[in-house]
């Protein structure tokens, strides 16, 4: 396994890409336009005015013609049983949303400006800089960890146009502090404390999904636990006058979800609905939660991880990436709750660590990952 050459630089020469990052003719981003009409945004918070009528009728018929929508989350995070957040729960669990946005998030704007400037004034260091975080080792080889590009596991494998730098940040204990950059210097900070925060909107998010699955409320909070994975994953797509790459090729996430910042300005990330490419818009200073393979199996393939992939842009893009998986050793497999006569199992049970082992190399291939436990 070996690592490939880092995107910023081939990007610099300003020639066209070279042949590796070159998708074929029926898998390219262009033969595939995605369509431009706006995800519907529900604001959970108009839903529960004396005039929120309207919106419910928004909602609605968001649920007939799209099955997914993006979402003020306000209400998601009022962690009690009064009767308006019974209502939402009620509402969502017939919609068996996939992505959502999170707005109202209670995590500061300013502070995720920091986040994204941090990150920014990493990939803005001179290449020298960066390569002490490098993911490849002397000899070479590619470890999971640090700074670089893909994971080249064929000759034939075609490359991402996406530059990264991918930390585990929890089990805190398990940080490879070496692969942390000092510079900017407030990098580790930031991380840390997104760290934190992240955690906490995810867990309600998490909450509020046990109970449209009628579990216990903290079952998949439980699951996660205090040895669950974490990992962050900085995004830098250079700009590409080309739409012959990806800046991530289609894929679904190996998580049990993910919390993503998008970029403020520049769009580029695409959600596959009912075969359909879908733009998702920019709405600054949103979480986007996006459900991963794991949760598809937890819950017995009631959630769906759905298809994603990102296209390049003639500005440069970036992105912050958290994903929560369970623990390596733990096993994986449909909640006892959700296995009966009328839903039967759909997963075999795996423990994660192997599952995920199956997912890198499939994810590197760019072949469909969602099927790796199915029975
Ligand atoms: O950059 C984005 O918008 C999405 C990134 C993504 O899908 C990933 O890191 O798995
Ligand atoms: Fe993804």
């Amino acid at each position: 396994m070996v690592g490939g050459k880092v995107v910023q630089e081939l990007a610099r020469t300003g020639q066209a890409p070279p042949d590796r990052y070159i998708q074929t003719n029926d898998s390219r981003p262009i033969a595939a336009p995605a369509v431009t009409s706006a995800v519907p945004v529900i604001d959970l918070r108009r839903l529960f005015r004396s005039d929120g009528a309207e919106e419910a009728e928004k909602l609605r018929s968001a649920l007939q013609s799209w099955g997914l929508f993006q979402v003020g989350v306000y209400h998601l995070l009022v962690i009690d049983t009064d009767i308006p957040t019974i209502q939402v729960i009620w509402l969502l669990r017939r919609t068996l949303f996939t992505v959502l946005q999170a707005i109202g998030h209670d995590i500061p704007v300013s502070f995720l400006d920091d986040v994204q400037d941090a990150a920014r004034r990493f990939f803005q260091l001179p290449m020298e800089a960066k390569q002490k975080y490098s993911n490849l080792t002397e000899t070479g080889e590619f470890g999971l960890e640090g700074y670089g590009n893909d994971c080249v596991l064929t000759e034939d494998q075609i490359l991402d146009w996406n530059d990264r730098l991918y930390l585990l940040v929890q089990p805190e204990d398990e940080r490879k502090l070496e692969l942390w950059p000092e510079d900017p210097s407030n990098f580790r900070d930031v991380l840390h404390e997104y760290t934190m925060k992240a955690r906490k909107v995810v867990e309600r998010v998490l909450w509020v999904m046990a109970k449209l699955l009628e579990l216990e409320e903290n079952y998949f909070i439980n699951q996660l636990g205090d040895r669950a994975g974490v990992y962050a994953r900085f995004n830098y797509y250079p700009c590409c006058s080309t739409d012959s790459v990806f800046g991530i090729k289609p894929h679904s996430d190996g998580s049990v979800i993910t919390a993503l910042l998008l970029d403020k300005e520049v769009e580029g990330l695409q959600v596959l609905k009912d075969g359909e490419w879908v733009k998702v818009p920019i709405i600054p200073h949103a979480l986007l939660f996006n459900l991963g393979d794991q949760m598809e199996i937890m819950s017995n393939g009631i959630f769906k991880s759905p298809v994603h992939r990102v296209v390049t842009n003639t500005k440069e893009r970036m992105s912050v990436a958290m994903f929560y998986a369970l623990e390596p050793e733990k096993y994986l497999e449909p909640a006892e709750g959700l296995v009966d006569e009328k839903r039967p199992r759909l997963y075999k049970k795996m423990r994660t660590k192997d599952f995920l082992d199956v997912f890198f190399q499939k994810f590197s291939l760019g072949q469909s990952t969602s099927d790796c436990a199915k029975l």
